[in-house]
């Protein structure tokens, strides 16, 4: 079953200008992809992830979550930004347990996840540590924790890795493949980052800009699970030769 279908998805800002944001977009994603949209700056890509979000509506077409009509956000759809939003006066622990626990959930059922997931990513040596204290790629593990500690059917990432340096941004990468092959979570993932694209994702689609199209979708069938070695082989660089060619026909459109 697909869990999200945008369906000939239109949306328009009406500011001072108007501006066409997203043209007939159609897409949709399985249970369990991980699907990467890549695009210049400015070709739609926040605004397709925020339409799921439900942080904005769609001026036309229609957007469907597990066959539900999107019209708010919703703890079954984690968002993570470039920058984690973390509490900075809560410690790890407290920010990772702090959606759950003002939910009203099950108190031992959500701490038991939070434990993992601070496992997972590595830092269950610093649950007591403040935010503060925290490099900005472990601020992010923290922010990737606490949004699966919500047990989300999604997760929409916009640029999660943009603001680390490179070497945090491969680790953080390595990180998210391992997350992403242990718990299956369906993922939205926006980046200008062609390899990036390719290295985490099922497919890529290809944004063109003004208004944002998905211009093609490509199917990357390199072997899972992957790592960071999957950069530097001759199927990946295959990718990258096509999508490059790719960007220039959508951006001469
Ligand atoms: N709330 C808004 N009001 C008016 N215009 C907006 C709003 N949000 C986005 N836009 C415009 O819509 C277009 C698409 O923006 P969007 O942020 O979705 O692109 P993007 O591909 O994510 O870009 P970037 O990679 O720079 O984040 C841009 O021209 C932007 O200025």
């Amino acid at each position: 079953m697909s869990t999200i279908t945008f369906d000939h998805v239109s949306k328009v800002y009406y500011g001072q200008k108007i501006v066409h944001a997203l043209d007939d977009v159609s897409l949709t994603v399985n249970e369990g992809e991980f699907v990467a949209l890549l695009g210049p700056s400015g070709c739609g890509k926040s605004t397709l992830l925020n339409l799921l979000a439900g942080f904005e509506t769609v001026s036309s077409g229609s957007l469907l979550f597990d066959g539900k009509a999107v019209t708010r956000p919703g703890p079954d759809r984690g968002v993570v930004f470039q920058e984690a939003a973390l509490f900075p006066w809560l410690s790890v622990w407290e920010n990772v347990i702090f959606g759950p626990r003002v939910q009203g959930l099950p108190r031992a059922e959500y701490e038991e996840r939070a434990r993992k997931l601070l496992k997972v990513v590595g830092l269950e040596g610093f649950a007591d540590a403040l935010p503060v204290q925290l490099s900005g790629g472990m601020r992010q593990r923290v922010g990737i924790a606490r949004v699966l500690t919500m047990n989300p059917r999604a997760l929409l990432m916009d640029e999660p890795f943009g603001a680390l340096d490179a070497q945090t941004r491969l680790s953080m990468q390595q990180l998210l493949l391992d997350v992403w092959q242990s718990l299956g979570t369906t993922v939205l993932f926006v980046t200008h980052d062609i390899d990036e694209a390719i290295l985490l994702s099922d497919r890529v689609c290809v944004m063109s800009a003004r208004p944002g199209r998905i211009a093609r979708t490509i199917p990357i069938k390199l072997a899972r699970p992957r790592s960071i070695a999957s950069l530097t082989g001759a199927d990946f660089t295959a990718y990258k030769a096509e999508i490059m060619a790719d960007i220039k026909v959508a951006e001469h459109h």
